[in-house]
C-alpha cells in the first residue's frame, strides 16, 4: 500500500493527510468545498487550521471519484453524525480492496450503531480499521511527538495500517479489539464536555480528578460490555485520549463543557462530538443494564432538563456502595 486518501478537508483529515505524506505515501483529499482544497494543496487550512503553514504535496480535490481513483487505503474523516451518507457518496468509487480507516470518534446518535457498523452497512464489501487516540490536530500537523493506535478485527490489517501512517513523530500502535478502541474515542468526549462543564462552574480541581476517575471507570464499564478487553480501554484510545481531553482547552469537547459550565454561548461552537453521543451512550448504558450516572447527568445537562449544580447535588447523593470499580 502506497496510495491513501482522505475523505474530509477539517482539521483532523489535514493532520492525517500529513502525516500520511511524511510517511512517504502519495495522497490524495476531498473537501466538500473549493476554497478549502485549494488551500491544502497550497499548504495551509485557514478554517480549521488556522496556525499551521505546511507542506505542499497534498492533491486536494472536491471530485469524491478522482480523490478515490488509485487508493489503497481510505481514511475516512468527517464528524461520526455524517460518516453513513459520506460513505453513501464514496461506495461506487472505493477502489476493490481499498481498507476504509475510520478515524472519527463518536456513536450515530439515531441508531447507536459504532462506526464500523456503520461502515459494514453502508460498504457491506470493504474491510474496516479504527486510528484513535490521544492526538491533537494541530499538534501532529506541526509534526510533534504522538501516539496513537489503529485496530482492526484482522491485526494483520491493522499492523499493515500502523506501518503505512507511522513516521518517526507518529507512532502508531496496533490491536485487534476494534469495538474498544472505538468505545474508548466515542465516550471519552461526553466525559470531556463533563470535565470542562465542571471547571467552567468552577467546581474545583478535587471534584475534576473525581469526575475523570469516576467517569473513566464508566467508560471502562460500557466497553466490557461490548465485549471489549480492558487493557484497551487502559490503554492510548480510553484512558490516554480521556485523559488528554479532560485536561486542555485546546480539546473542543472540553472548551464546549467550559463555555457551558460558564453560562456562555453554545450556538456557533466547533465540532463537539460528546453533544450527539451524549444521549445515545445512555441508552445504550441502559440497554447493557451498565450504570453511568456521570454519562447519563451530562446528556441531561445537555438537553437542558437538569443544572449543573443539580447534577452535582444528585451525583453526590447516590447511595454509597462498596465500589468494586
Ligand atoms: N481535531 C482533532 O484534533 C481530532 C479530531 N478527531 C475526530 O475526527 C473527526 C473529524 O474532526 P475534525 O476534522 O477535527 O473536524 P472539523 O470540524 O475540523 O472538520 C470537519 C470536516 O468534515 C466535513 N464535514 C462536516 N459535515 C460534513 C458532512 N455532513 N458531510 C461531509 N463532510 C462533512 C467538514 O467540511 P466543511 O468544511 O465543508 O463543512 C470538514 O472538512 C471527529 O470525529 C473528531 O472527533 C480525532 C482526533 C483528533
Ligand atoms: O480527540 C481528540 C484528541 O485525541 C480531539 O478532541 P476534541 O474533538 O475534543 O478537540
Amino acid at each position: 500500500m502506497s496510495r491513501v486518501c482522505v475523505l474530509g478537508g477539517g482539521a483532523w483529515g489535514t493532520a492525517l493527510a500529513l502525516t500520511a505524506l511524511r510517511a512517504g505515501r502519495q495522497v490524495s483529499l476531498w473537501a466538500r468545498e473549493p476554497q478549502a482544497a485549494e488551500a491544502i494543496a497550497m499548504g495551509s487550512n485557514p478554517r480549521y487550521l488556522p496556525d499551521v503553514a505546511f507542506e505542499t504535496g497534498i492533491k486536494a480535490t472536491t471530485d469524491i471519484a478522482s480523490a478515490l481513483a488509485e487508493a489503497e487505503a481510505v481514511l475516512v474523516v468527517v464528524p461520526a453524525q455524517a460518516l453513513r451518507d459520506t460513505l453513501a457518496s464514496a461506495g461506487p468509487h472505493l477502489p476493490a480492496g481499498a481498507p476504509l480507516v475510520l478515524c472519527a470518534k463518536g456513536i450515530e446518535s439515531g441508531t447507536g450503531r459504532l462506526l464500523s457498523e456503520i461502515a459494514a452497512e453502508a460498504c457491506p464489501g470493504s474491510s474496516t480499521a479504527t486510528l484513535s487516540g490521544p492526538s491533537f490536530a494541530t499538534d501532529v500537523a506541526r509534526a510533534m511527538p504522538t501516539a496513537v493506535v489503529v485496530a482492526a478485527k484482522d491485526e494483520a490489517l491493522a499492523a499493515d495500517l500502523a506501518a503505512l501512517l507511522s513516521t518517526p513523530t507518529f507512532r502508531c500502535y496496533s490491536t485487534g479489539d476494534q469495538t474498544g478502541v472505538e468505545i474508548g474515542g466515542a465516550l471519552k468526549n461526553v466525559l470531556a464536555i463533563a470535565a470542562g462543564a465542571a471547571q467552567g462552574a468552577g467546581l474545583g480541581a478535587s471534584a475534576q480528578a473525581a469526575l475523570v476517575t469516576r467517569g473513566f471507570v464508566e467508560l471502562r464499564r460500557i466497553g466490557v460490555a461490548f465485549g471489549a478487553q480492558p487493557e484497551t480501554l487502559m490503554g492510548l484510545s480510553g484512558l490516554g485520549d480521556l485523559v488528554l481531553t479532560c485536561a486542555s482547552a485546546q480539546s473542543r469537547n472540553f472548551a464546549y463543557g467550559l463555555a457551558l459550565g460558564r453560562g456562555e454561548p453554545l450556538a456557533g461552537r466547533p465540532l463537539a462530538e460528546g453533544v450527539a453521543t451524549a444521549g445515545i451512550a445512555v441508552r445504550i448504558a441502559a440497554e447493557k443494564g451498565v450504570d453511568a450516572p456521570i454519562i447519563a447527568a451530562t446528556a441531561r445537562i445537555l438537553a437542558g432538563k437538569l443544572t449543573i449544580s443539580q447534577a452535582v447535588e444528585s451525583l453526590m447523593s447516590r447511595p454509597l456502595k462498596a465500589e468494586a470499580d
